[in-house]
């Protein structure tokens, strides 16, 4: 039987080093038949962009301050234009061909609101999300500095990396793969940084790859 094919498309907000750990990991075949068909920015400037073009991946930006434009600056308006900028990302994900097996979240600093996992839920693509804690811990943005801040003020002695299934509650769902990161005392937080994004860059192979055969499996059923 032919090997399934998978495709994915990869929703970034920065620099996209863990992007290219999965660029690199379906050149390699450490993710065996997968690749990635659509890379989305929710930053205009992100070099993410610039490392899905030199993969040859289609990149587009899905630019939230053009619909706030189009509401008032109230905390109704900002709330209709959340809506509708996630009612249209999965637009452009669904319309997508061909459409992807599976969305991977590599730094999307964006909360996403059921407008955009209703419909995508609907049609039967999993969401995953790269998120530098361990479960039930530090959900949210500056997830790594406040766990450093609890190292070096609290003596927390370990955080972590995980990979999740993404749901409305930020940072939530399920966990698919989880790694701990020793916290080290007067450590600084640079050097905690950097040895956790080694460790995102192997986890979200880990994580997507683990999904990935998931699906397969189902499919195979
Ligand atoms: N509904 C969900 N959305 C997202 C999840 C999730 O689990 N459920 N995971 C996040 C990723 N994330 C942490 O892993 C995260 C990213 C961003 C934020 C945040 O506070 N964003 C602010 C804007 C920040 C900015 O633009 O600089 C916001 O959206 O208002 C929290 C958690 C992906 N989304
Ligand atoms: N809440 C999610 C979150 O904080 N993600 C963080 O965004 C960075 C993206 O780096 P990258 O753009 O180089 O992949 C990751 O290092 C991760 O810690």
């Amino acid at each position: 039987m032919a090997e399934s094919q998978y495709n994915l498309t990869v929703l970034i907000s920065g620099n996209g080093s863990n992007l290219q750990a999965l660029i690199d990991a379906c050149a390699s075949g450490a993710l065996p038949n997968t690749r990635i068909t659509h890379v989305i920015s929710n930053r205009q400037k992100a070099f993410g962009r610039e490392r899905a073009r030199n993969a040859s991946i289609p990149d587009s930006y899905h630019n939230l301050v053009q619909y706030k434009k189009k509401h008032p600056q109230t905390p109704e308006g900002i709330e209709a234009a959340r809506k509708e900028y996630d009612a249209d990302l999965a637009n452009i994900i669904l319309a997508s061909k061909p459409r992807p097996d599976l969305i991977v979240c590599a730094g999307w600093m964006h909360i996403v609101t059921p407008s955009f996992l209703t419909p995508i839920a609907d049609a039967g693509i999993k969401i995953i999300n790269l998120h530098p804690a361990l479960p039930g811990e530090f959900a949210g943005a500056g997830a790594i500095e406040r766990a450093w801040k609890a190292g070096q003020e609290e003596g927390l002695k370990r955080t972590g990396v995980m990979i999740h299934e993404v749901i409305a509650e930020v940072d939530a769902g399920d966990a698919i793969v989880t790694k701990e990161v020793e916290l080290r005392k007067d450590e600084s937080l640079d050097k905690l940084e950097t040895r956790i994004h080694g460790v995102e860059h192997g986890l979200i192979v880990e994580g997507t790859k683990k999904t990935l055969e998931g699906i397969g499996a189902a499919r195979a059923k």
